[in-house]
């Protein structure tokens, strides 16, 4: 190919990559219309995953009225982003006898939506992610470039994440139930792969929402006999009760419940440097000496590519200056390791048993 034709062949695909990048809109917001409406309950309906058409999924979910060819739009949509899985048929059609039908099965990553597995479904964290407070927020990420001393989310709605929720009951309900969702699948790996919790009594998790962490902790370390879990009033005070576990409503910028350890997850990522030294120096003055803080949060990788793990991770960090602080952000490694160093911590160490998630070791 020559130099010119060469040129212009990429000059057409980078134009097809903005396109693709300016619709890409198009795939969060689908993927919530199909949380919304039920698609993948209805296609894993009995524990079949027999592949439905669009018609057929509508018949098990809507009112009449409802448009099927809307639904086989988003559905092949999906398709290409892993979501479904989509099966071409040949069917009779009243106009020619005969016509293509397209059915669709759950993927993997289609299943990981069905809501009747209780506690893993990533339903409700979709569900979350597209409520209109955080809908507002997001025309604005320019802002957090231009002035990131208030994030987005607060410009939008006049205050902090964390503080709209606990006026807002139905969205506090659906943050306890997206954040069950997503942590019993990661805490059924953690258990697997880290046994930091041996000679651990009385365990801390700070933050600790519904509890679900502390539950699963217990059921695998016996040894552990006294959880408490530590979050916002309001927060503790939705909490199920859980045998061997004490719900405490408090602030962890102002003091921590002691404990033989600390467990914290998807806490420090929400927050500045500075904010995260002084949790971590309450968890410091609430640990023995020989205590851990265990805290299990996203971790960048030093270089970038495109690989599932690195973009879901980089689009996390943009959601967390986006939602929840301009400056909160997801860090590197050895950015963790530097904060913990900054608070009097000796020891440091990583464990990578989640794509996602990083279990890292903090050691009085
Ligand atoms: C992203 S959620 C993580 C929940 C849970 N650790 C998990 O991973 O499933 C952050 C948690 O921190 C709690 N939180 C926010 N500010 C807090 C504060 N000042 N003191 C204690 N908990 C707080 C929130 O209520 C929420 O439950």
């Amino acid at each position: 190919m020559a130099l010119n034709e060469e040129s212009a062949e990429k000059r057409k695909s980078a134009r097809l990559v903005i396109f693709e990048l300016a619709n890409m809109i198009s795939v969060p917001m689908s993927l919530n219309a199909i949380v919304r409406l039920k698609v993948a309950d209805a296609i894993w309906q009995g524990g079949s995953n027999a592949p439905l058409s669009a018609s057929q999924i509508l018949q098990r979910i809507a009112s009449t009225g409802s448009d099927p060819e809307n639904l086989q739009r988003i559905l092949r949509m999906l398709t290409s982003y892993g979501v479904f899985e989509e099966h071409l048929t040949i069917e009779s059609s009243p106009l020619d006898g005969s016509a293509s039908a397209r059915k669709y099965s759950l993927t993997e990553v289609g299943k990981t939506l069905v809501t009747d597995t209780e506690g893993l479904s990533y339903a409700p964290y979709v569900l979350q992610h597209h409520q209109d407070a955080l809908m507002k927020a997001w025309p604005l990420v320019h802002e957090a470039v231009l002035d990131p001393t208030t994030e987005p989310f607060v410009k939008a709605n006049g205050e902090p994440a964390y503080d709209y929720y606990g006026k807002q009951p139905e969205m506090n309900e659906l943050m306890l139930k997206a954040m069950s969702g997503v942590s019993v699948p990661f805490m059924e790996a953690m258990l697997d792969g880290y046994d930091g919790f041996k000679g651990v009594e009385r365990l801390v998790d700070v933050g600790g929402s519904a509890g679900d962490c502390l539950r699963m902790i217990l059921k695998k370390h016996p040894g552990v006999r006294q959880g408490i879990n530590f979050d916002l009033p309001e927060v503790v005070a939705k909490a199920p009760i859980i045998p061997g576990v004490t719900n405490v409503g408090g602030d962890m910028f102002k003091s921590i419940p002691d404990g033989d350890a600390i467990f914290m997850k998807w806490i420090l990522t929400t927050w500045t440097d500075n904010e995260c030294k002084l949790i971590m120096e309450n968890c410091y003055k609430a640990l023995p000496v020989g205590g851990k803080l265990i805290a299990c949060e996203p971790v960048l990788p030093k270089d970038s590519d495109d690989s599932h793990r690195t973009r879901a991770l980089l689009e996390g960090d943009i959601f967390v200056m986006t939602i929840y602080r301009a400056k909160g952000k997801h860090r590197t490694e050895e950015e963790f390791k530097q904060l913990g160093q900054s608070v009097g911590f000796s020891h440091f160490r990583a464990f990578y048993v989640d794509y996602f998630y990083t279990v890292l070791e903090f050691q009085k």
